[in-house]
């Protein structure tokens, strides 16, 4: 098969034309550096290639050496067909300086090139166009104007792509194309005669940008949309959670009140429904966490919360740069260490993929709610602005951020070395309307994520505990069981925080997958409890009496704890070796050990 290589500039809407085209669905977004590896996907009877964005052939940063490196190697060594370089017509000059460097090396391989003008809906949107023809003779090579977002010019362009395909021969410029001119004065030159004006265009962002990124305004507008996304995954999401779990005990009532009673029916109540199924009750909070970092992401906001948090990042040894890693180490860990490639200093980038397993990422999410539902009363605060559950959670978020804010600058004094430092740059994306499909599709996808989870990871574990603590002696005598005895052994261990041994047992079990805490619990309580005891997980342990120093001490234990097997093997990859996971782990580990027993003190000092 015959494959086209997409590339061009950051944030040109590359990725979105991929996925329009093959039909995959690769991460989209409004900001630079998105795309960090090399994707594929089949076009027709042919492959796409997508790259990760870059300004220009001489690379600064670990996202753009890679895209780099097998830029050249697919040209020089003739693995592909034709090459489709996209440019942002919101930004013809920037783009152009990229995409004329990539043709001349192509043509020069004998590849041929085509061009793709994204954004033209942004362009007609301000009355404004572009001269594509006369930019077409001047560049040698087939133009095409399209809007990927609003699906005008795929037709011709898929076509093109096609026929690219299979005689690229077609699409080889005259050999009298004149190559040799400075390409970042050539693009000021093409872009000055044939581009769109786009003062209109800048003057509402400018206008948007003095609000965002001035001092004072910028600075509260940044808390208050920090808050709203956690308080929205508070009040958003609890009529579906409540939903859910509706519909959890309803099924659970359903299939087992036919069964008589026995192991079997145990079983299914237990483990199954009030393990499995009590953890599936937080799949809607990950939706919403997902949609509104998509939100965020997409409006082009992100891109300015880095400038705004550069000073104080920097000042602890990392960068604005780690802003937009570190809030996707919301969502998860992994996507999060692959964008700190987009981090062009050595020492800053490897500071951050060490901190990023402190911010709290979706798979603690269930842990949380669970002991702030447990812990909290749904108190409204500041006048019935904010939820005093909303609020605890911000907190949670922030000790994680805070946290590795001070293990990044001990880390920076004592233990990473100095190289030379790298400028902050980041080129501003445009603010945008966000468009909502492939942020829903988005979220779904997370809960699809989430619920295999349930049906694996957590299953087996849940399962296993069940078994563990059902037998010998059966329902009611979790005491006496095996995992009673296990328990009994590491209960010394979980003593200091005044936690009995189910926690104990839940809290390493969650060293398998940090849910599985849920899971594990939800089995215990089953089986302990009665039969009859359907209510929701929090309820049963609120009613077994969690006190809150020690529900806190669970919560610190993890916000700092590192239980996820997945995040070492990544920081293993981008960091090249074993030594740096190896420590993070025990260091994480003691850390939320420490961090937890002096909760405990605190808050028995002071409740
Ligand atoms: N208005 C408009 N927005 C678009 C168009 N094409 C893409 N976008 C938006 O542009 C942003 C960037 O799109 P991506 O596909 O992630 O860009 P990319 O070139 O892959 O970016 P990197 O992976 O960072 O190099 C997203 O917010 C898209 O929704 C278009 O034709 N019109
Ligand atoms: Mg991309």
């Amino acid at each position: 098969m015959s494959s086209i290589l997409v590339v061009g500039k950051p944030n040109s809407g590359k990725s979105l034309l991929f996925n329009r085209l093959t039909g995959v669905n690769q991460k989209v977004a409004n900001f630079p550096g998105v795309t960090v590896e090399i994707k594929t996907a089949s076009f027709r009877k042919h492959i796409l290639i997508d790259f990760p964005g870059t300004y220009s052939l001489d690379p600064i940063s670990k996202d753009e050496q890679i895209a780099v490196d097998q830029f050249v190697d697919y040209i020089s060594n003739k693995r592909v067909k034709g090459v489709l370089c996209m440019l942002d017509s919101t930004r013809l000059e920037r783009s152009l300086v990229f995409a004329l460097q990539a043709q001349k090396f192509a043509l020069e391989a004998d590849v041929p090139v085509v061009f793709a003008l994204n954004m033209m809906d942004e362009i007609a949107r301000v009355g404004e166009t572009v001269d594509v023809e006369n930019l077409e003779r001047d560049l040698g090579c087939k133009v095409y104007a399209i809007s990927t977002r609003q699906r005008q010019g795929l037709e011709e362009l898929s076509e093109a792509l096609d026929t690219l395909a299979t005689d690229p021969e077609l699409f080889l410029p005259a050999s009298t194309l004149d190559l040799d001119f400075d390409p970042v004065v050539r693009a000021h030159q093409l872009h000055a005669k044939y581009g769109a004006n786009v003062d209109r265009l800048l003057r509402t962002q400018n206008r948007l940008d003095r609000f965002f990124l001035s001092g004072i305004m910028g600075g509260i507008a940044f808390v208050l949309i920090m808050l709203l996304l956690f308080q929205s995954i508070f009040t958003w999401a609890v009529p579906l959670m409540d939903g859910v779990e509706a519909g959890v005990s309803w099924l659970s009532q359903f299939t087992t009140s036919h069964l008589s009673d026995g192991v079997f029916k145990d079983f299914l109540v237990d483990a199954v429904f009030g393990g499995v199924g009590s953890f599936l009750v937080f799949v809607p909070q990950i939706m919403v966490l997902t949609f509104i970092i998509g939100l965020l992401e997409d409006s082009g906001y992100l891109a300015r919360a880095s400038v705004i948090c550069h000073r104080a990042l920097s000042a602890a040894g990392v960068s604005g740069m780690s802003f937009v890693p570190y809030l996707s180490g919301f969502a998860c860990a992994i996507p999060a260490m692959f964008a700190a490639r987009t981090i062009a200093s050595p020492k800053r980038r490897l500071l951050t993929i060490l901190t990023i397993p402190l911010m709290s990422c979706s798979a603690r999410l269930p842990v949380y709610s669970l002991i702030v539902l447990v812990l909290i009363p749904p108190t409204k605060v500041l006048g019935g602005l904010l939820d005093m559950r909303g609020v605890v959670f911000f907190g949670l978020y922030m000790l994680g951020i805070v946290a590795a804010l001070v293990v990044s600058a001990m880390l920076s004094k004592f233990a990473v070395k100095n190289e030379e430092d790298v400028p902050f740059i980041l080129e501003l994306p445009p603010y945008r309307l966000p468009s909502f499909k492939p942020l829903i599709e988005r979220s779904i996808n997370s809960a699809k994520a989430f619920v295999k989870k349930a049906g694996n990871v957590i299953f087996v574990v849940t399962v296993l505990v069940w078994v563990l603590g059902y037998f010998p002696n059966g329902a009611g005598n979790l005491e006496s069981s095996y995992l009673g005895m296990l328990g009994r052994i590491i209960e010394p261990i979980f003593a200091p925080l005044d936690l009995d041994w189910r926690y104990g047992v839940a809290i390493l079990a969650s060293f398998v997958a940090r849910e599985v805490f849920v899971g594990t619990l939800g089995t215990m309580f089953g089986i302990d409890g009665a039969d009859e005891n359907i209510a929701g997980l929090a309820a049963n342990v609120q009613a077994d009496g969690l006190s809150m120093a020690s529900g806190m001490a669970l919560l610190v234990f993890y916000v700092l704890a590192l239980q996820c097997a997945s995040t070492l093997a990544v920081m293993r990859k981008e960091v090249g070796n074993n030594r740096i996971p190896v420590y993070s782990f025990i260091g994480y580990s003691l850390l939320a050990y420490v961090g937890a027993v002096i909760t405990f003190q605190l808050v028995t000092l002071f409740a």
